[in-house]
């Protein structure tokens, strides 16, 4: 392992202690709180009825299934608006009332997520939680949960996806398979199981009915292989799971049993599979991928860096329909078992769109359009892109401006992380404040990168040393905390942890602050 990647390592270890630190402190206590797997029916009824993908309004939306979203979304005091009604981007999300800044628009559980394979061993599957001796399903020997309840709070989802990940053993396929297969499940469990020799037939027109071929158009063909290839994959496992056990969830005895003779010729199979099936096009961004994400606090030989980090995938059915705008109006947080919170960044009126940023705000235009569509399989509509990107020698020397910024920011977070390993405090807290007033220059003022940005400026600290007070800067501390909780509050509300810290951090500055200026002036 180069030097790089163990201190990365280090500094991952060291984030899921602090994470086990919050665990124990109230995540725990959070967990519960999570919406049963009762309503695992109503999601999939979303799912299946959800009407044609109506971005840059390709295709017609269908009307029955319309209705189902106009009804889970009015409880809300959202609409789904057509295409053309709320600018570029299709069909979107519409407030019917008015919102306050920081107010919440939504908050739903997923109705699919996995954990990504970094995380399969360390992290509940259930609350995604990290910390203490996890459990390990005796069956599959690959979900891991820290209590009982959570084990049995799972079995629902984890039920069907038990038996396809008992075949795969030791193998483990990726996190989109596997939010695949656990979507399947979902559907089948909500439209009556197939007989068992029917289920390689209905996986496979499953992957068809969720493939949306026309936007794979313009896509290189080795991305288009690679949709084939999940898409095979998920088929090909479902296939295996009903051979072996009678049943896509099958008896754990036969499942069991066969398991060690059926994985020799199963990865035969899945190779087969792969060849045969990439014509089975099955694309990710139709199923909206989220990011379930932690607010990770660092402590390393700093407690500064507020990381967000993947750790794994979910599909939001009522989430999903938020447009991206590059200047958004909401912002999205994740909580235990990956509850997603959207919360308005500014005050709203009835009517307006609610959109938000699905990739990095602050890079500039062009780079943005290039990470939607690789990412994303579109091209941005929004405003901001299509002011920034006119061609107009203003805007072109302003798109230049900005990209140029953009890798100014780059710079100046990495040369931070490079200043803290070799212990230069002052060049971090340097090129931390320099990241800071770059990134506001960037992002909208109530963007979440904004606010871990500013949190970092000002709360550089190590072990228990303030920076900021060592090197006589506590004013601009303050100016910096107060900012980064005040837009923390809007995206993640008061109650968050993140924010409690920042509020705390801010309150212990200006105090220190106060004390300094009283004992300069006596
Ligand atoms: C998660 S869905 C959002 C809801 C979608 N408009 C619908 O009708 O279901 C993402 C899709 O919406 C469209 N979209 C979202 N934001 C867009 C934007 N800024 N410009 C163009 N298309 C956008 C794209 O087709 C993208 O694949």
């Amino acid at each position: 392992m180069r030097a790089d990647e163990q201190r990365e390592a280090a500094r991952a270890a060291a984030e899921e202690a602090w994470v086990d630190e919050r665990v124990a402190e109230g995540e725990s206590r959070r967990v519960l709180e999570v919406t049963p797997p009762g309503d695992a029916a109503h999601w999939a009824e979303l799912v299946a009825s959800r009407p044609v993908d109506g971005g840059g309004g390709e295709r017609k939306p269908d009307s029955t299934g319309t209705a189902r979203w106009h009804e889970a979304l009015a409880p809300w005091g959202l609409t789904l608006a057509a295409a053309g009604a709320v600018g570029g981007g299709g069909r979107g999300l519409v407030t019917t009332r008015s919102f306050k800044r920081g107010e919440v628009l939504m908050r739903v559980t997923p109705a699919v997520a996995v954990v990504s394979g970094r995380h399969l061993s360390s992290r509940c599957h259930h609350s995604h939680a990290t910390g203490g001796r996890l459990l390990v399903c005796s069956r599959c020997g690959c979900a891991r949960y820290c209590s009982a309840d959570h084990q049995r709070a799972a079995w629902a989802g984890h039920r069907d996806e038990c038996a396809l990940l008992a075949q795969t053993r030791p193998r483990v396929p990726g996190q989109t398979v596997r939010l695949l297969a656990r979507l399947l499940a979902l559907l089948r469990r909500s439209a009556g199981a197939p007989p068992p020799e029917d289920a390689g037939e209905w996986a496979r027109s499953a992957a068809a009915i969720l493939s949306l071929s026309h936007q794979l158009g313009g896509q290189p063909a080795e991305r288009c292989a690679e949709f084939g290839e999940q898409a095979g994959m998920v088929c090909s496992l479902i296939q295996e799971a009903a051979r072996s056990g009678g049943g896509w969830a099958g008896s754990s005895e036969r499942v069991h049993l066969q398991r060690v003779h059926l994985q020799r010729v199963h990865l035969q199979r899945v190779h087969l599979q792969r060849v045969h099936l990439q014509r089975v096009h099955l694309q990710r961004v139709h199923l909206q991928r989220v990011h379930l994400q932690r607010v990770h606090l660092q402590r390393v030989h700093l407690q500064r860096v507020h990381l967000q980090r993947e750790i794994g995938i979910g599909l939001y059915p009522l989430a999903a329909l938020a447009n991206h705008d590059c200047d958004p109006t909401a912002a999205q947080s994740f909580g235990a078992a990956g509850k997603l919170t959207l919360r308005a960044l500014r005050p709203l009126a009835a009517g307006e769109a609610v959109t938000i940023g699905y990739v990095d705000l602050a890079a500039a235009a062009s780079e943005r359009r290039q990470a939607l569509r690789s990412s994303y399989l579109f091209t941005c509509e929004c405003r901001a892109c299509e002011e920034a990107l006119a061609p107009t020698p203003a805007a072109r020397k302003r798109e230049a401006a900005r990209c140029e910024a953009a890798a100014s920011l780059r710079e100046e977070q990495r040369a931070e992380l490079a200043a803290i390993d070799a212990a230069d405090w002052e060049a971090a807290l340097r090129r931390s404040t320099r990241a800071a007033e770059i990134a506001a220059s960037l992002l909208p003022p109530g963007a979440p990168a904004l606010g871990l940005q500013l949190l970092r400026a000002g709360s550089l600290r190590r072990r228990g040393c303030k920076l900021h007070a060592h090197c006589g800067s506590l004013r601009e501390s303050v100016g910096y905390l107060r900012r980064a909780t005040e837009v923390l509050q809007a995206v993640h509300g008061e109650a968050a942890p993140l924010v409690r810290d920042a509020a705390e951090m801010l309150r212990g500055a200006q105090l220190e602050l106060a004390y300094g200026d009283n004992s300069a002036a006596s």
